[in-house]
């Protein structure tokens, strides 16, 4: 239907040849991959191998340098997919001197989210993270892993059909990490893509692919058994170093 969201088999993320230069200084080179349409695919990297930058670039926050970026069937950057994506950044965009509720309304809004629909969905979002109790409280009140969970609700609030998220549970606790993992899990089935990066070995496990990057390359791609197979290795984390990763 034309202005309609497009299929759940059209929102996969396509990405070609992409280089990013910043100066003289290359922080991604010719990366290609494929995300399919609901799935959960994981980038696995150490700090600064360049896992940020292409989250940036596939969510249209950035832009490479050399090739393309396709998300549902549109090259990226476009402004108009900011409705239908939805990005989790490493450090939180919040706003500290308004309370929880007063950020899920504004961003509700940039979203476009019908008002009919809007409390609702903030109830069951702030559900989710666990963080309904504490609505009506400044974020400047916050903990780093609570605005970790509010900056997380808010990436799910407009039920994005594309899921771009920067380390999501940094400073969670394994408890409400195990549930988030779940509720990702949950949503890759309902046909949301979502794509993922983390240093924390236990969560690639639960991704249905993974990516490695390691100095802006893309050192394997494969599903968690495929590539433990494929090294002989017992765990992710030999697989990494077996394929040439250093450790986070
Ligand atoms: N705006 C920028 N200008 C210059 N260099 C940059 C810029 N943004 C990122 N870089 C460099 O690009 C490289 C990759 O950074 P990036 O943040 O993508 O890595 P990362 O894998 O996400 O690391 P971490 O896990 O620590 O977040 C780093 O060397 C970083 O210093």
């Amino acid at each position: 239907m034309p202005g309609q969201e497009g299929r759940t088999e059209e929102w996969g993320i396509q990405v070609s040849h992409v280089d990013r230069r910043f100066g003289k200084k290359m922080v991604l080179q010719d990366i290609s991959l494929e995300v399919k349409p609901a799935e959960v695919f994981g980038l696995l990297g150490p700090s600064g191998s360049g896992k940020t930058t292409l989250v940036k670039i596939i969510a249209g926050i950035d832009e490479a340098t050399r090739g393309t970026v396709v998300v549902g069937g549109v090259q990226m950057p476009r402004i108009d997919m900011l409705g239908k994506i939805g990005y989790m950044a490493q450090s939180d965009a919040l706003y500290t001197d308004l309370t929880a509720k007063e950020n899920l309304d504004f961003f509700a809004s940039l979203f476009g989210l019908p008002s009919k629909q809007r409390k609702r969905r903030i109830e069951e979002v702030m559900e989710l993270v666990n963080l309904t109790d504490s609505m009506k409280k400044l974020v400047s009140a916050y903990s780093g892993g609570m605005k970790r969970r509010l900056s997380l609700a808010i990436a799910l609030l407009h039920r994005p059909r594309v899921l771009i998220l920067d380390e999501p549970t940094v400073g969670i606790d394994p408890a409400l990490r195990a549930s988030i993992w779940n509720e990702l899990r949950a949503m890759g089935r309902a046909g949301t893509t979502i794509l993922v990066t983390t240093h924390v070995m236990d969560e690639a496990e639960k991704c249905d692919r993974l990516g490695m990057l390691r100095d802006g390359r893309l050192i394997a791609v494969g599903t968690p058994d495929e590539l433990k197979a494929h090294t002989h290795s017992a765990t992710i984390e030999e697989a990494f170093l077996a394929y040439g990763g250093v450790r986070g």
